[in-house]
C-alpha cells in the first residue's frame, strides 16, 4: 500500500516505521512547506500534523480522490465540513481523537461505564489526561471524547476544563515530560471509588492503529469510526 504522510513530526516518523515493518511505502511526506503536492500515487493519507493545517490537508485528499485517516486533534470545528466533502467525492474517511487499539475498547469501557453510573446519584465523575509538554491542545481529544461519551450516556450536560459547574464534568490537563498520553475517569462517592485508566507506554501503540485503519478503508467509501474497524458494532 502507498501511505502519504501529512505532518511528518513525532507521529509521522513513528507511522513511518511501523509502516515500513509491515511492507507499504512511504510515497510522501507533506510538512508545512511542502508545495505543490502529487497525489497521483497516494492509496491513503495519514494525517498527523497541526489543528490548523489538518482541514486543508484533509480537503485535499478528497477532492484528489484519497481515502483519510486523520489523527490531529483540535480541528473538529470543521469536522462537520469534511464529512460534507468526503460525501460530495464519494470518498472515504475516518478520524479517531485516539488510535490506539486499547482506547478503542477503553471508550467502549467508558459508555458502559457511564450508562451503569448513571443510575447511582452517589457519584461524581471526573477527568484527568496527562501528556508530554510540547502538546498544543488541552483537553486531549482523547479526553474530550470520553467526556462527550459520558454525556451522552449519562445525565450530565456538558464538560469543562477544571472548573466545571452543576451538571458539568471536570476535566484536567496535566503537562509532564515526554508521558505519552495517559487517560483517567474518576467516579468518587464519600466512601470509595471507581476508576478506569489507559496509559500509552510510547506512541507505537497510535501508529499501529492508524496503519491498520489504513489497511482496513483500502476499497471502501463512506464515514468510519475504530468501532467499523476493530468490527465493535455487532
Ligand atoms: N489520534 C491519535 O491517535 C493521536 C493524535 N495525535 C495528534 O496528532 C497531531 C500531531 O502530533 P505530533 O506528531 O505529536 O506533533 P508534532 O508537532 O511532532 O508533528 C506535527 C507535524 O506537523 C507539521 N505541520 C505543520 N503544518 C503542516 C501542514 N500544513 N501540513 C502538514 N504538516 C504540517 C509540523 O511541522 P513543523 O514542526 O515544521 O511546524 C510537524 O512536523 C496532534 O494534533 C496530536 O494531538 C497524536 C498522537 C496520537
Ligand atoms: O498529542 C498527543 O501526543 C496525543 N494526542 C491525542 C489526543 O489529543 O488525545 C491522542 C494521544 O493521547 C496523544
Amino acid at each position: 500500500m502507498n501511505i502519504a504522510l501529512f505532518g511528518y513530526g513525532k507521529m509521522g516518523k513513528m507511522i513511518e516505521t511501523v509502516s515500513q515493518n509491515k511492507g507499504h511505502n512511504i510515497v510522501a511526506k507533506i510538512d508545512v512547506d511542502s508545495g505543490d503536492i502529487d497525489y497521483s500515487e497516494m492509496d491513503v493519507a495519514i494525517d498527523f500534523s497541526m489543528p490548523d493545517a489538518a482541514f486543508d490537508n484533509i480537503s485535499g485528499c478528497f477532492e484528489n480522490g484519497v481515502p483519510v485517516i486523520s489523527g490531529t486533534t483540535g480541528w473538529l470545528d470543521n469536522y462537520d465540513d469534511a464529512v460534507a466533502l468526503c460525501q460530495e467525492k464519494n470518498g472515504a474517511f475516518i478520524y479517531a481523537s485516539n488510535f490506539s487499539l486499547g482506547v478503542t475498547i477503553f471508550f467502549e469501557l467508558n459508555r458502559y461505564l457511564a450508562q451503569m453510573m448513571s443510575r447511582l446519584d452517589q457519584y461524581r465523575v471526573s477527568l484527568e489526561e496527562i501528556h508530554h509538554t510540547q502538546k498544543l491542545d488541552a483537553p486531549s481529544g482523547t479526553a474530550i471524547s470520553l467526556a462527550e461519551d459520558i454525556i451522552e450516556n449519562s445525565d450530565y450536560q456538558g464538560w469543562k476544563l477544571d472548573r466545571a459547574g452543576d451538571g458539568e464534568i471536570p476535566v484536567t490537563s496535566k503537562r509532564i515530560g515526554d508521558t505519552p498520553g495517559t487517560h483517567t475517569v474518576n467516579y468518587g462517592s464519600k466512601v470509595d471509588h471507581i476508576e478506569i485508566r489507559h496509559a500509552a507506554h510510547n506512541r507505537e501503540g497510535f501508529a499501529l492503529g492508524a496503519v491498520i485503519a489504513a489497511e482496513w478503508i483500502q476499497g471502501k467509501t463512506g464515514i468510519f469510526t475504530m468501532k467499523d474497524v476493530l468490527d465493535l458494532n455487532r
